[in-house]
């Protein structure tokens, strides 16, 4: 049966203007996956706070990163969206060859493409199998089980649901691991190693740990998974959580307060690396590259260098594609 493969990412305003800005996070931020605060409190304190007020902040940094690159890659609008759609299609090029019965497209949880809009359209094609591949390496409530949660909603009311699988995680997958280390070194090749490496990964509330979401323990399994790819001793590397938001305690340590410390520590050095994100996006262009940056050498640090997501790299595409052939094999009913 010819089975869609959708590749999902979180979603980016259409435009980086304070009105787009504020439609994409009222869709975002509504989502109870993504914020546990009780609801009436929440949607009094998003409408009366956050709605007003934080689009006009972020617009201009999305402005910053619109169309721009960690990597020299001519970008066309919002980098996260550039980025899987080409994905998608690398993606569908490197298993045309093996699968004539797999096409690849992608979609965004938040903002557009949507999931609904892109499985109807496929379902219009003659589609009835589903590969529903979530770009996240590390599982979390806040981003995996909310395309889980959109995925069971879009078949609610129908009788007859088609054949759909899902990827859960990947985070400790050898070939994801593996292409972590090659970008590793490749940077160290051409700018030697820092003193220490970074392993900054987005932050989530702490309380969600301690309610039972796996996400803390598989960023710690990643870290030290490659850490110990790329032979670097205790003293050589630290994991942090960045984009804390609210008011709220989040995983621990803190990017910027790391950066700040280190600065202050006379660490000259520092290469940052960002796990979690499969595509550069807001929260790598600018909060890593610009805003911690700045951070790190006001604090003291000299050096400061951030490698790229693994975008669109060709040992990026293998991994998609490997775990794309494990979770629907082709001898499979
Ligand atoms: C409010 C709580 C948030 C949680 C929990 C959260 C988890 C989470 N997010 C990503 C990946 C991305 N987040 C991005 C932007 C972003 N994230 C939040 C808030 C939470 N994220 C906000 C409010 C924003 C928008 C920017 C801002 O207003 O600060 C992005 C970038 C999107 C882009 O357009 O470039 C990504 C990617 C992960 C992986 C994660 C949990 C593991
Ligand atoms: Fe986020
Ligand atoms: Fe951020």
């Amino acid at each position: 049966m010819p089975t869609a493969v959708i590749l999902m990412n979180l979603g980016t305003p259409a435009e980086p203007t304070p009105t787009a800005v504020r439609q994409f996070l009222r869709e975002f931020l509504s989502d109870p996956r993504v914020v546990e605060i009780p609801r009436p409190l929440w949607m009094a304190i998003l409408h009366g706070l956050v709605l007003p007020l934080r689009p006009r902040r972020i617009a201009p940094a999305y402005r910053e990163i619109w169309d721009r690159s960690a990597d020299g890659e001519p970008v066309e609008g919002s980098p996260i969206l550039y980025y899987t759609r080409r994905q998608a299609e690398l993606l569908q090029e490197y298993l045309s060859g093996q699968r004539a019965d797999i096409t690849v497209t992608h979609a965004m949880t938040y903002g557009k493409p949507g999931l609904e809009e892109t499985v109807a359209h496929l379902r219009r094609e003659g589609f009835g199998s589903f590969l529903v591949f979530p770009l996240y390496p590390q599982y979390s409530a806040t981003t995996t089980a909310a395309v889980y949660d959109q995925v069971a909603r879009l078949y609610r009311n129908n009788r007859d649901i088609p054949d759909i699988t899902l990827v859960r995680d990947y985070y400790r997958h050898p070939l994801y691991i593996r292409a972590l280390a090659n970008s590793v070194r490749e940077h160290w090749r051409k700018r030697g190693a820092a003193e220490k490496l970074l392993l900054s990964f987005h932050g989530i509330p702490k309380a969600n740990i301690a309610k039972g979401d796996p996400y803390y323990r598989q960023c710690c399994d990643t870290a030290e998974h490659l850490a110990a790819e790329l032979e670097l001793g205790e003293d050589r590397w630290q994991i942090s959580f960045q984009s804390r938001f609210g008011k709220a305690e989040w995983l621990q340590p803190y990017t910027d307060k790391q950066l700040i410390e280190w600065g202050g520590q006379g660490i000259s050095s520092v290469d940052v690396i960002c796990p979690a994100f499969s595509a550069d996006c807001l929260e790598t262009l600018e909060e890593i590259s610009v805003e911690n940056r700045a951070n790190f050498l006001d604090a003291g640090g000299k050096d400061y260098r951030y490698i790229p997501a693994l975008n669109l790299r060709p040992d990026h595409i293998e991994v998609l594609a490997t775990i794309v052939q494990e979770k629907l094999p082709e001898n499979r009913q």
